[in-house]
């Protein structure tokens, strides 16, 4: 399964967001740590920034560069001279949006992609073809665009309107008419709080392409947060090729870069969910770490922190005092206890040890 990391286009949809090229390429070089086989840059034909951004990337990177077009000459020219390795054209396919985007039939539709994508491999780049709204659209009228475009889709659930469940059944559905799973691609937005678990759930059913985007950055509730879905597949066992021990650094370098801030509550990346301060848990993580965390967080390049303080307990001062070299007699693990008590803020596990060594 390959990732498509969305995080510099769509974030820029953020009403009110914009970036720098010199912020936007930063953030693209940190997202190349990772190995993730596509980044998507942009959408040249919105103007200079997206251009430049695409040229610089397409330049340095190693991960290929994606960028978007409408079906249109002019939108797959900006992206190509933007020198993208890959054209990704999209075009609705809900009766709903054809109506109110294009004006056109799907058929009608459909033959402007063909176009499009006979356009961008013409100009030399390889073509993606995208269908906004697909989740919303009945499957048998979907199914037909894999009969008659030879190039892997994406299939997008652009309102965030899918659950999980809803999510299986479309895919089970596609295949039943005769779609190859591995030619799909799923980009999903989080209006319901749950891209990342349908983001998990077409990968789990063997989908091509997954989209994502750090931190969810994106557009309205945003996007599957890379690093939610890498780590729960990679904890789940499924290699996902990405560079782990890199993950939460890059995830964090592209936000700082970008100036956008990390929630300490964010799952994977946020400071606060590998920090653990209650007694009760302290004490068994000092015996074994998994018992209170669902995976290390080194493997993903990130730290736990085990913190002291007012809620340590008995147990976990015991075994702070045998860190120490101790004897942990009822007498030190009380004298500990005061002593962490006092502390203004939790304290981390060293400055605890050694305050256990001075008793
Ligand atoms: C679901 C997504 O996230 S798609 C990406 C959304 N991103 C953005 O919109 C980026 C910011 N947008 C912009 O800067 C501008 O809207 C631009 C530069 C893209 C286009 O600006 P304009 O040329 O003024 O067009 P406008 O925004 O009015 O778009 C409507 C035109 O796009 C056409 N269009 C919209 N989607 C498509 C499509 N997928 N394929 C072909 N044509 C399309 C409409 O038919 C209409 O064409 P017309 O002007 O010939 O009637
Ligand atoms: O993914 C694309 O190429 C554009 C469409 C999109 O972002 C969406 O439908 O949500």
């Amino acid at each position: 399964m390959r990732f498509c990391d969305v995080t510099l286009r769509e974030a820029t949809q953020i009403p009110g967001r914009e970036y720098t090229v010199e912020q936007t390429i930063a953030a693209g070089r940190a997202l190349d740590e990772l190995s993730l086989s596509l980044v998507q840059t942009g959408f040249p034909a919105t103007g200079e920034h997206d251009t430049t951004v695409t040229q610089r990337l397409a330049d340095v990177l190693e991960n290929d560069v994606v960028a978007i077009a409408r079906a249109r000459d002019d939108d797959v020219d900006a992206a190509l001279e933007a020198d993208a390795d890959v054209v990704e054209v999209f075009v609705p396919v809900s009766d709903r949006q054809l109506n109110a985007i294009l004006g056109l039939s799907r058929d009608e539709a459909f033959e402007s992609a063909q176009d499009a994508i006979d356009r961008v491999r013409d100009g030399g780049a390889r073509p993606h073809l995208t269908l906004m709204d697909a989740f919303r659209t009945d499957a048998d009228d979907v199914a037909p665009a894999f009969e008659r475009f030879n190039v892997s889709i994406t299939l997008t659930d652009t309102v965030g309107a899918r659950t999980p469940s809803f999510v299986a059944g479309y895919l089970r559905s596609l295949a039943g008419l005769g779609v190859s799973l591995d030619r799909i691609g799923v980009h999903f937005h989080d209006d319901l709080g749950v891209a990342t678990a349908n983001a998990l759930v077409a990968a789990r059913l063997g989908v091509d392409r997954v989209d994502v985007s750090v931190a969810s950055l994106g557009e309205r509730a945003g996007n599957p947060a890379l690093e939610e879905v890498a780590v729960a597949l990679e904890a789940d066992g499924h290699d996902t090729g990405l560079a782990r021990d890199q993950l939460i650094p890059a995830c964090r370098a592209v936000l700082d870069a970008l100036d956008e801030p990390v929630d300490p509550r964010a799952p994977v990346i946020g400071e606060a969910v590998t920090s653990h301060e209650s007694g009760l848990h302290t004490a068994a993580m000092l015996e074994d770490p998994a018992t209170f965390e669902p995976y290390d967080p080194e493997t993903f390049g990130g730290e736990r922190r085990l913190l002291f303080g007012a809620h340590t307990g008995r147990e976990a001062a015991t075994r702070l005092l045998e860190r120490a070299d101790k004897e942990p007699t009822e007498e030190l693990i009380d004298a500990l206890l005061d002593r962490l008590a006092e502390t203004e803020e939790p304290i981390e596990l060293d400055e605890a040890v050694a305050i256990a060594e001075q008793l």
